[in-house]
């Protein structure tokens, strides 16, 4: 999931679904007076981080997005990289440097927590990249038929050892029954204050198999070669058409079907309160 101008073309899901959770959710941010903070975690091609700035007030101090990626970090900073706002490389899941600790009033992440594995010491990063004070804003993936769509195919003789590391890029919440008791859980272990966490079932509609491949491409963590990844895309639509998920009135056959499908977002705001403040 290096290809960020894949990305860009391919991301409206997301796209929709992060500016209905600032919709929703951003008036709980609470601004300072002046010169906020805010960093965005895993920024991608930066058109979201862009969208965020939307929310902010006029007056803020920087916006910095970040992302494991040096490839998304360079398209971003080349396309919305200007006056205040500025993008580096951050592995969410590693040590924060020095200069990051406690450098931000807001942080926002869209997308990018089922990513990682190490949940809890994500969230302690977030933890510790805010000052006191500081909130933040979450949005990520709970269970999703993508997923099973990549288990199913890493059962199959033909695509094992390509995903053979499937486990690795499922959400971790995929499976749990209780996603909103987990992450609270964690979040409290960490220390956060105000935690408000939300799971919801939204549906998404792709229009054509080759808007939903597309789709399929530009977020694929496989190092499937160049020369067979279409063949991997169709294996993929068959699975999704075994799933039920195309539209029935076409009777699930042929490339001019919608496909529907369910899938669980988690949606979190928390604050980081000083201790002498509580
Ligand atoms: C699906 S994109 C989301 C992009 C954007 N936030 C959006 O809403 O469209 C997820 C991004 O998270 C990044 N990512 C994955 N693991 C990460 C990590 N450990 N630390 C930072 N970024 C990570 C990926 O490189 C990718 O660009
Ligand atoms: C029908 C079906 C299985 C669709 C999957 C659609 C899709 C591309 C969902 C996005 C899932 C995801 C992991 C997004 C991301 O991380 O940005």
């Amino acid at each position: 999931m290096n290809n960020a101008d894949l990305y860009r073309k391919s991301n409206s899901l997301q796209k929709r679904d992060a500016l209905r959770c600032l919709e929703e959710h951003a008036n709980k941010i609470k601004w300072k007076k002046i010169g906020d903070r805010v960093i965005d975690l895993g920024c991608a091609d930066g058109s979201v981080t862009d969208i965020l700035k939307v929310y902010m007030p006029k007056n803020y101090g920087r916006l910095v997005g970040c992302d494991i990626s040096e490839e998304m970090v360079k398209y971003a900073n080349k396309h919305h990289g200007f006056g205040r706002t500025s993008f580096r490389v951050l592995d969410i899941e590693g040590d924060l440097t020095a200069d990051l600790k406690q450098g931000f009033d807001h942080v926002f992440s869209f997308y990018t927590l089922h990513w990682i594995r190490d949940q809890e010491r994500a969230f302690r990063n977030i933890f510790n990249l805010l000052g006191d004070e500081g909130d933040c804003l979450l949005l990520f993936l709970g269970h999703t038929p993508i997923f099973d769509v990549y288990r199913t195919l890493s059962h199959t003789e033909k695509w094992h050892s390509w995903l053979e590391h499937v486990d690795r890029f499922i959400s971790p919440y995929h499976d749990n029954e209780d996603p909103e008791k987990e992450v609270k859980k964690i979040m409290e272990r960490v220390g956060f204050s105000n935690i408000e966490v939300q799971c919801k079932t939204l549906f998404y509609v792709y229009d054509d198999l080759d808007v939903l491949k597309k789709s399929v491409a530009a977020i694929n963590p496989f190092n499937i070669p160049k020369d067979i990844l279409e063949d991997f895309l169709e294996d993929y639509i068959d699975v999704v058409r075994e799933m039920r998920l195309l539209d029935r009135c076409n009777n699930n056959v042929g490339e001019s079907v919608s496909i529907k499908f369910n899938y669980k977002v988690i949606s979190v705001y928390a604050r980081k309160l000083c201790l002498s403040l509580m």
